[in-house]
């Protein structure tokens, strides 16, 4: 599957958004090394910290499945500039995506920017950093 293909999954993502508070329909897609694609959009809530954006909703879908490794993300939102992950979700994809998967940040008008995980989040804490 290449970057486009990803970037108009992440799209469909998009339309399951639940965003009653900030109107701000974000979404993920997630391509696993075994050919699945795990769809993520932000869901919000009247505690607005427990807001989950799309990417780490895409993550966590996989992760929860078992699934750990992964070669690309694409992430998309209506924005002027292809849209910009939170801190939390920096380092959640520090954390969870390896060093090698490309992350594809895009928004509605065609716009797409290629990133490696450590462009995102250079000196990302990582549990490596806890082993001897
Ligand atoms: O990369 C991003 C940026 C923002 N949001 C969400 C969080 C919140 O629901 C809304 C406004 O910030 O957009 C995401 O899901 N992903
Ligand atoms: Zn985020």
């Amino acid at each position: 599957m290449d970057s486009k293909t990803l970037v108009e999954e992440a799209k469909k993502a998009r339309e399951k958004a639940y965003v009653p508070y900030s109107n701000f329909p974000v979404g993920a897609a997630l391509l696993a090394k075994n050919g699945m694609v795990y769809h993520g959009c932000n869901i919000e809530n009247a505690a607005y910290s427990m807001c989950n954006c799309a990417e780490r909703t895409a993550i966590f879908k996989a992760v929860s499945d078992g699934i750990r490794e992964f070669s690309m993300l694409a992430v998309i939102a209506d924005t002027e500039e292809p849209v910009s992950p939170c801190g939390a979700c920096r380092q959640v994809i520090s954390e969870l995506l390896a060093d090698d998967v490309k992350i594809f940040l895009a928004n509605m008008k065609g716009d797409v920017s290629e990133w490696t995980v450590k462009e995102l989040l250079p000196g990302a804490f990582s549990p490596k950093d806890l082993e001897g």
